[in-house]
Parts: structure tokens; sequence; C-alpha cells
């Protein structure tokens, strides 16, 4: 039993899998009857179980659930050492907006997945429990508990030998930082390395991805962004701490030999989204005729994002992991050098800000009452200022898919957004809000009255 002090979070991690049977995520089965993963592992004793016990433990409960035999029967794979045959992925903030998709299209294309997410408040977390349990129907299980817990993610590892790490657990959002600063530092730096310290410390380590963010490009004016591009000037502590995961990172790399890959998200959209984000607040508070507040930047200059669609980022994250390197590391000790890959996942047209507006009132069919606050392109208060573009440098070096992904993405992005955004949004949107009962009245009400005159 490995004996590290860390918090946490969320995460999706990748399990063993045979290509043989199905993945059988040990801990999804504990979900199916509902016993939660604390009790199951933290005895009021206080004393952490040992391997042996844990392994009985899931030995018997997968033998009660499907049928599977302990060690030595037909379900040989759960014995002592699970083989690593391949790659499977997981991730960290399953139940969150990304960490949801990726861990269903793992799921679906036959990975084992095991989810943490610490389901926090920082928006509705009724949205987070109704993604749970959506992907509860699909077979995965996400595990309530935090990234800064290190006992938690210690025997997690213990338990499951996870190949990969999909770490997409931060405290999200770039204005909220002038609120909850340490919540930044909590999540997106001290959990950070209570992650990467349990993956160090594993036998066979993982490899590492996890989710920058196009925030680190900061008060960078250049355009379109390089990964090569200088990133020593954020614009706000959000994209300070993300700045610090990529230093970070690096260090591990450098030192114990983890594979990394940083994916640097550009405002990434799409059904099951944050209702803190833009697209969404926006299309909540124009439909129920409340007013919008639309940043522009200094000398009028419209604020721009390279919006990037759900499916794209969940492709950019199935290829970093099937394409990772692997760890070289073990036990903490590095015995060769391993990757370390950075890359923007994004798109190359930004779409400013009262476009997005003008798209919304176009579908939406309503005319939203803005409010226009000017602010200094280099205020931290308020975003990062100033045109956001981004490019594609290097991703196609490492990910295939990317120039048809590109080419796609040049093509479609108009419609996309109006798409996405609205014309079937005010049926995703019923999908998007579900949880929320504050929207469901009026979704209900306005979205019915639009698409019946669809
Ligand atoms: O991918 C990224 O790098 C980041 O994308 C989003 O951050 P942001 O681009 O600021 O997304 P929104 O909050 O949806 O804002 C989009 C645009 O709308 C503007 N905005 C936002 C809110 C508002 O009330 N008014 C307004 O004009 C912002 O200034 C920005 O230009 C996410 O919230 C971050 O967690 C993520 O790291």
């Amino acid at each position: 039993m490995r004996n590290v002090a860390v918090p946490a979070r969320s995460s999706v991690v990748k399990q063993p899998s045979s290509r043989d049977e199905p993945a059988v995520p040990p801990l999804l089965l504990l979900h199916q009857h509902d016993v939660p993963v604390g009790a199951l592992l933290d005895r009021p004793d206080g004393v952490v179980p040992q391997l042996p016990e844990l392994r009985r433990f899931r030995e018997q409960v997968l033998h009660r659930l499907v049928g599977r035999g302990p060690v030595g029967e037909a379900g040989a794979q759960f014995g002592p050492d699970p083989p690593r045959q391949r790659d499977v992925g997981a991730g960290h903030r399953a139940a969150g907006f990304v960490g949801s998709h990726v861990s269903l299209a793992l799921k679906k294309r036959g990975d084992g997945v095991v989810g943490i997410d610490n389901f926090n408040h920082y928006y509705d977390p009724s949205l987070k429990k109704a993604r749970r349990s959506m992907l509860a129907e699909h077979g995965i299980f996400v595990v309530a508990g935090d990234i800064n817990d290190g006992k938690l993610l210690a025997k997690l590892f213990d338990v499951v030998g996870f190949t990969h790490v999909m770490h997409l657990a931060a405290q999200a959002g770039v204005r909220y930082a002038m609120e909850n600063p340490n919540s930044y530092i909590h999540s997106n730096i001290a959990g950070l390395v209570t992650l990467l310290e349990i993956c160090k410390l594993a036998e066979t380590q993982p490899a590492v991805v996890w989710a920058s963010s196009s925030s680190v490009y900061g008060l960078n004016e250049k355009s379109p962004f390089s990964e090569s591009d200088r990133t020593d000037q954020p614009a706000s502590l959000y994209a300070a701490t993300k700045k610090a995961g990529e230093e970070i990172t690096h260090t591990y790399n450098h030192i114990y030999g983890l594979s990394i890959t940083g994916l640097r998200f550009f405002t990434v959209y799409g059904p099951w989204g944050r209702p803190d984000m833009a697209y969404f607040s926006f299309t909540k508070n124009i439909l129920q005729g409340k007013p919008i507040t639309v940043y522009r930047g200094k000398n009028r200059v419209d604020l721009a994002r390279d919006f990037t669609y759900i499916d794209d980022v969940v492709k950019g994250c199935l290829g970093s992991l099937d394409t990772a390197g692997r760890s070289t590391g073990s036990g903490g000790k590095k015995t060769g050098p391993a990757p370390y890959r950075i890359f923007n996942l994004g798109n190359t047209s930004p779409v400013t800000v009262p476009t997005l507006v003008s798209i919304l009132e176009r579908h939406l069919k309503v005319k939203a009452k803005k409010k226009v606050v000017e602010i200094n392109g280099k205020n931290p208060k308020l975003g990062w200022g100033g045109r956001r573009k981004k490019g594609w440098v290097g991703l196609g070096d490492g990910l295939g898919w990317v120039g048809l992904v590109l080419m796609r993405w040049r093509v479609i992005m108009t419609w996309r957004v109006g798409f996405y955004f609205c014309w079937v949004n005010i049926r995703l949107i019923r999908q998007f809000c579900l949880p929320h009962q504050h929207l469901t009245d009026f979704i209900n009400g306005v979205g019915r009255r639009l698409t019946a005159s669809d």
C-alpha cells in the first residue's frame, strides 16, 4: 500500500482490458449495488484495507454480480496482477461536461473506464448527477471522490491497474477566479500534484493526458496561436494555474518518466454543456427576457472565441490517449525518457461574441437585451480580452485525425454554431437543462412554441 498524502478531485482512468472478454471495471459493479466506494474502502477504524483484501472483495462482488469466478477461474483477468493487454481510458471529473463525453466514447469502443468526480457546487450538481446517471446506464461507474484525496486515489490504483489517466478535473471558468481564487489552487495545482504523485508511484506508470487551456496564451497577441508561442503572460488566475500545470507535468515527465500529453482546450461547447459558459447563459437569459452582458475589448474590438464542438474534443482526447507513448518509470524511479506533448485542441474559425449573440437571436427568434461592457483587453477580471485564435500546429504531428477535423470544421463551422447553439438546441436545451427545474419551465413553454413553429 502506498503512503502518499494527497488531495484529489475527479478523473477518468483507463483500466486494463482483455481483447477476449469485455473489460469489466470492478468499481462499476460496486456502483450497481449502490455501495458507496468510500464505505467499501475506508473502514471506521481508519485502517486502509490491504491489497489482497480489496482484491478478494472485488472478486466476491464480481462473482455475485456477473458470475465470474475468482482468481484461477474464468475471471482470471482479475487476478493479482491484471495483464495490461491494451491501453484503456478513464478520466478525472468523469461527470463533468468533457469527462462525461470522453468516458462514454471510451466505453463505447470497449475500454474500461472508472471515473472520479467530486460533484462540487461550482454549478448545479444535479447536472453532474444527471450525467452520472447517463454514464451509469452505459455501465460507467463514477466514484464520488476528490483528486486531492490521495488515499482514495492510491486505493483505486491498487485495485485497478490503470494504463492511462485522462485528467479533466479542474476548477473551470475564467471569471470565477475573482470570486474564489483558492478553489483554482486547490484543484488545478494541489489536485494535479496529488494525482501525479500517485501516477509516479505506480509500479507500471500510466500515461497521463490532461486538460490545459487556451487561456495560457494570455496577453499573447500573435494569431493564430501555436503551441510554440509564449505562454508566460497569463491574464487570469485560471490561466496561471493551467500554465503552472504545464510546468508541473513537465517536471514529473522529466524526473519520474511519466508520459504526459497536455491538451489546450478552446471554449468547448455542446450537449450537456456547462451552464456557466456564455453560450448557455446567454440562451437562458435571452429566453427569459433578461439582459446579457457582452464584453468588448478596448478600442471597441469584439472579443472572439474559437468555439470547439465537444465531438471534436472527444476525438482529440481519444487520439491523444491512443498515441500517448509509455511512461518509463516505476515506483517513482525513472528508467528512461518519456514523451511530453502539448496540443492545441480548437479550430480555426473564431466567432465573435456579438456573432454568437446574433446567431442565438436568430434561432431563438427573440431579441437579446444587450448590455455592452467595454473592458481593457488586458483586464484579467473579465476574461482574456482581445481576439482569440488558435492554431493546430503540432497537433497534426501526433494525431492523424486532425487534418480531417480541420477541413470539416472549416466547411461547417458557420452552420454548426447555429445548429448546435440554437435550432436543435431548442430541443437539446431540454437535455442541457433537464436537471434544472428553474429552466425546464421556460424550456417546455418557449421550446415547445419554437419547435412547433420550425
Ligand atoms: O477553453 C478555454 O480555454 C476556456 O473556455 C471557457 O472560457 P471562455 O472562453 O471564457 O468561455 P465563456 O465563459 O463561454 O466566454 C466566451 C466569450 O463570451 C464572453 N462573455 C462571457 C460571459 C458574459 O456574460 N459575457 C461575455 O461577453 C467572454 O468574455 C468570452 O469572450 C471555459 O469556461 C474555460 O474553463 C476554458 O478553459
